[in-house]
């Protein structure tokens, strides 16, 4: 369990983080999202003691992190991936993490083991690691101790495609045995496909928060036409305002009867009309988190 209240880092006149709250419950993944520059490295280095807050606190499983004892076995962190030791090899890092921690060093082969690192790679210098293998060994240490509770920013750059397909059954199966995981990105598809709840930040704000399936729901209905422009003058002329998907579609923050009455009467032929899913949560990003790196973040 991580609990965020009212945290808030200042750097001068520019306020970071702004009186962000959120809990992140065992047996969840918490997807936290936002664009480049948006705040959510600054507040996971908060919570994980790294950073001073302005005001507010965090704490992990009630204890503010710089009070608790043996840290890893309490909750593993993977903030930078390129923090390793460039000079150690895989299994170097791990083994002094090992012994840190008071764990066996006969852990640390099974460690790599469970993130796709071999035998070969764990003898390999960090420096000749690609950063899908550094992320790997940063989630093997964040591992390592057995923790209940995982603070992972941006951990899916790097990997390829079967590389964040395994990490998301990773993190979901942590979940599903109990854990708590903060995960961070700014790419709403990476999160969307494991996370339970979503905590979306944008220019050092929390703009929405809640349960996955909850925000879906809120999220309108989602209307394609053979004939776009037809179908704006009508949504136009019925009073619904909707908003264009980037393929086509428009989002319409209403139910779909209305819409589909509406196109009837005017004798439009429609494609699709369905709840708006992850169309509408694309559009809710878009809009909340409005800013230079929007584009990217919806790619
Ligand atoms: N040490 C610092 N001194 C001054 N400003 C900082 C410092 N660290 C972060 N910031 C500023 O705080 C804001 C939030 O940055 P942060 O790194 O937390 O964002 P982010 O959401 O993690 O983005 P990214 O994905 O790019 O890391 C940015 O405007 C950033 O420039």
């Amino acid at each position: 369990m991580i609990t965020v209240e009212n945290l808030t880092k200042r750097y001068g006149s520019h306020n970071a983080v702004n009186d962000v709250s959120f809990t992140c419950e065992p047996g969840t993944v918490t997807g936290f999202l936002g664009p480049n520059g948006a705040g959510k490295s600054t507040t996971m280095r908060m919570i994980c003691g790294l950073s001073t807050p302005t005001s507010g606190s965090a704490t992990v499983r009630g204890v503010p992190y710089r009070r608790l004892g043996n840290p890893g076995r309490e909750v593993g962190v993977l903030l930078d991936a390129s923090a390793q030791h460039p000079g150690r090899t895989g299994k170097e890092v791990l083994t002094l993490a090992a012994m840190t921690m008071g764990i066996d060093s006969k852990e640390v082969p099974r460690a790599l083991d469970r993130v796709g690192l071999n035998t070969v790679a764990g003898k390999r210098r960090v420096r000749a690691y690609s950063l899908g293998m550094r992320q790997r060994l940063g989630l093997a240490l964040a591992l390592l101790g057995d923790p209940a509770v995982l603070i992972l920013d941006e951990p899916a750059n790097g990997l390829d495609p079967e590389g964040i397909f395994w990490m998301r059954g990773l993190l979901r199966d942590f979940a599903d045995r109990g854990g708590s995981v903060l995960l961070s990105s700014h790419l709403l598809r990476e999160v969307e496909a494991v996370a339970d709840r979503l905590v979306v930040i944008g220019g050092g704000k929390i703009v929405a928060q809640g349960d996955k399936a909850e925000l879906l729901a809120q999220t309108g209905t989602l209307v394609r036409a053979a004939d776009p422009a037809a179908l704006a003058m009508v949504l136009d002329r019925a009073g619904l305002p909707g908003t264009r998907t980037t393929d086509g579609a428009v989002v319409v923050p209403t139910g779909s009867e209305v819409i589909g009455r509406a196109a009837a009467d005017a004798g439009l032929v429609l494609l699709e009309l369905r709840p708006a899913g992850s169309g509408g949560l694309e559009q809710m990003f878009l809009t909340l988190t409005a800013g230079d790196s929007v584009k990217e973040a919806v790619r």
